[in-house]
């Protein structure tokens, strides 16, 4: 609720006319509330079209805002926003609360809490007093409007304030500023100098100079959905990045100049920031320590450097790796050598270009559901449609954007995900609860010039919670109309979503979605061939033997990952008998890959043993360590049964009830001599694989049964 202020101090701010504040002592005191909080309006609409009508004049809390008046506007923090009212208006014909709105151009404030302007692109000159115009508008309930505030020209400003007006005269600081430049947000791109005092309270003026900005700051778009081809160089970002502590110089700056105007006299915090002293340690000491009979003796000892003994360094010669061409063919075909180009994909990286795109230019948020089978190449898409619009936003075509990357296999909790997305929208780090806080009041507020946020969230069926929190968080926050959050969920089945969360909260979701079909033996042969393209002319593959590895892998999975692995340990065999690769050394590295003696006791494995592998590899990669404790394989299996689409939900209930039988397949795993478990019988036994994870990846892959978790 809006404290009142009183006539006297609303008369001081805004200079008004006695009559229009007189006005208000003849509101409907049963209205008082709406009032304060939203305003009210004191004439008849100027016009009615399409359910709004719109006023000149909006009353609240006693003080009369116009359009062309420029305000500050909450920001749901601590912080303000500047802006110029250019519509006031209200959605529909009722009297409710909530629906009367304002359409306001932004004032970028060239030094504020959270930078609107990204450090890398602010000015040196810029002044803590100082507002850039801006070509971001938005529109706002009206409750979000604090108060007015003036702004001046440059030399107005001087004028009045020739020292400035210091951070910490609150009252002053917030209501006066001066604006000498726009700014473009989205390329990053000043005006000239301007002289505000021609456009002051001119809608119409203000209206031209951002055409005028758009024409001349922002570059011609390219064709949409036109592919730049190749990734683009890293751009590298001058590392003199001028951030939140030129700020704070700022602000000292003006603070201190102030201070020499106020009194002569220095105060001890400017002398401690005049001259430069030696840090003083701080020594902590606990309340009994010093000197007490009664203290435990401190344990004397020294510490000793970390001593890191140097492993041998394994040379490769640049020469042995240039004269062999199946090294460089294996180089070629390795599943890390990202090519310029993802062959057969092209309708996929379109749908999701476009999407991407006109969400971003729409500034509207969005969510995209990719599905598809291990190795079709999803992940591989999306990084390239990313980096193409990374390119195109570098280029002045696009908005700058965003891009933040959360793997469900890289957290080892799924509320990670919002630690992690916080820290790349503002770069601080802070615990996964707080971070969900932030980004939920973020998301639910308005902000101007908040740049679009791309999030990917790869390996989504790792991100599952007891309560669907996370998945229920990241899908809804994209349809607040605030958010200008673009998420893009990456999983391996299609109806995820549907079994998370609950149907109506899916379909209410509303996400499109992208298919990624398993490759065809045409296709694959043809990704095969693209990568092999450098090495063409050596002839190491036969045509028949590319043809032969790609039926092969589509009759099974179409996975284009096994494809290449079968294509590099052919090249191996090759190499080893000096010869090129044909169909039959392809058929006998897919039965090494498929027919060691390990492969098969691991496909022999009954079905819970299999599960309870997949949830010790994928406990693994979480935790990034060997180990795991039995409860957190438990509750992993858990996790895993209830996203498998093989099984339904009678079955998974007998499941999950036959639990207490974990200790029995753990044993019989560890007889068989693939893991180590600790000979205990509890959930707090350590247990750990025996065999390369790879292994059970390798084994696993096309079983049907384990479809979804493997
Ligand atoms: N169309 C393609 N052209 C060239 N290489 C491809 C293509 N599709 C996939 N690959 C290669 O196959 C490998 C696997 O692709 P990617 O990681 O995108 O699969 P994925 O669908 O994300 O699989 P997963 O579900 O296991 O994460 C990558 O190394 C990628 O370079
Ligand atoms: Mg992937």
């Amino acid at each position: 609720m809006g404290r009142r202020k009183s006539l006297r101090s609303q008369m001081l701010i805004r200079n008004l006319p006695q009559e229009e504040l007189d006005s208000n002592d003849e509101s409907d005191s049963s209205d008082i509330d709406e009032e304060q909080v939203h305003g009210i309006w004191i004439e008849k609409p100027f016009q009615t079209e399409a359910g709004r009508s719109y006023y000149r004049k909006l009353q609240k809390d006693g003080i009369i805002y116009r359009l062309g008046d420029d305000i500050t506007v909450n920001d749901g923090d601590s912080s303000f926003y500047v802006g110029v009212i250019t519509k006031l208006y209200d959605k529909a014909i009722t009297k409710h609360s909530g629906e009367k709105y304002y359409e306001a151009i932004w004032y970028s404030r060239a030094v504020a809490k959270r930078m609107e302007i990204k450090p890398e692109y602010l000015l040196p000159d810029r002044h803590v007093n100082e507002v850039y115009l801006s070509c971001g508008r938005d529109e706002n309930p009206t409750s979000s409007i604090i108060e007015h505030c003036n702004i001046y020209s440059k030399e107005e400003f001087f004028k009045r304030f020739p020292q400035g007006i210091p951070s910490k005269k609150k009252d002053h600081f917030a209501r006066n500023f001066f604006v000498y430049r726009g700014v473009h947000l989205k390329v990053n791109k000043y005006t000239e100098p301007l002289n505000w005092s021609d456009y002051s309270h001119n809608l119409d003026k203000i209206e031209d100079l951002l055409v005028e900005m758009e024409e001349t700051l922002r570059l011609p778009k390219k064709k949409a959905g036109s592919r730049g081809r190749g990734r683009p160089k890293k751009r590298s970002v001058s590392k003199n990045v001028e951030g939140d502590n030129d700020e704070y110089e700022l602000i000292k700056e003006v603070e201190s100049l102030s201070s020499d105007d106020a009194s002569p006299v220095v105060s001890s915090s400017d002398e401690e920031y005049g001259t430069p002293r030696t840090p003083r340690r701080k020594i902590k000491r606990s309340r009994n320590a010093s000197g007490s009979a009664m203290s435990t003796p401190r344990r004397t000892g020294y510490k000793q450097p970390l001593q890191i003994t140097p492993l041998p360094i394994r040379m490769l010669s640049m020469k042995e790796f240039q004269n062999s061409p199946h090294r460089k063919a294996r180089a070629m075909l390795h599943v890390s050598a990202i090519p310029n180009t993802l062959q057969c994909r092209d309708n996929e990286f379109t749908t999701i270009f476009t999407n991407l795109e006109s969400a971003i230019e729409e500034e509207t948020g969005g969510c995209l559901y990719i599905s598809g089978t291990p190795g079709t190449g999803k992940t591989a898409t999306v990084h390239e449609v990313v980096w193409n619009l990374q390119e195109m936003a570098r280029e002045g075509q696009l908005a700058e954007f965003t891009f933040c990357e959360i793997n469900g296999m890289k957290v080892t909790n799924a509320n990670q995900a919002y630690s992690s997305l916080w820290e790349s929208l503002t770069g601080e780090r802070v615990t996964p609860l707080h971070a969900m806080e932030l980004l939920d009041n973020r998301f639910n507020h308005p902000s101007p010039n908040r740049c679009s946020c791309v999030v990917l969230m790869d390996e989504l069926d790792q991100l599952v919670t007891n309560n669907q929190k996370v998945l229920y968080n990241f899908f809804n926050w994209p349809s607040l109309p605030h958010s200008r959050l673009i998420v893009i969920a990456v999983a391996n089945t299609m109806d995820l979503p549907e079994r998370i969360l609950s149907n109506r909260i899916s379909s209410r979701l509303g996400l499109s979605r992208v298919p990624f079909e398993p490759y065809t033996h045409n296709q694959l042969e043809t990704i095969i061939a693209s990568r092999l393209e450098e090495v063409k002319d050596e002839e190491l593959f036969s045509s028949d033997a590319i043809r032969f590895a790609a039926r092969k892998v589509a009759a099974v999975s179409g996975d284009a990952r096994r494809a290449l692995d079968i294509c590099r340990r052919s090249s191996e065999l090759a190499e080893s008998k000096d010869g090129k690769v044909t169909p039959i050394l392809i058929h006998q590295a897919i039965t090494e890959m498929t027919a060691s003696p390990l492969q098969r006791v691991l496909r022999d494995l009954s079905f819970m043993q299999k599960v309870f592998l997949c949830a010790i590899v994928n406990r693994m990669r979480r935790s990034g360590f060997a180990e795991s404790y039995v409860y957190e394989v438990v509750d992993e299996v858990d996790r895993l049964i209830k996203s498998m689409t093989t099984i339904d939900a009678t079955e998974l209930g007998q499941i999950l009830q036959r639990r207490p039988e974990f200790h029995y397949i753990l044993s019989s795993l560890s007889e068989t001599g693939v893991l180590y478990l600790e000979n205990k019988s509890s959930r707090n036994a350590r247990v750990r694989l025996a065999i390369a994870d790879d292994e059970i990846k390798l084994a696993f892959r096309g079983d049907t049964e384990l479809r979804g978790i493997a």
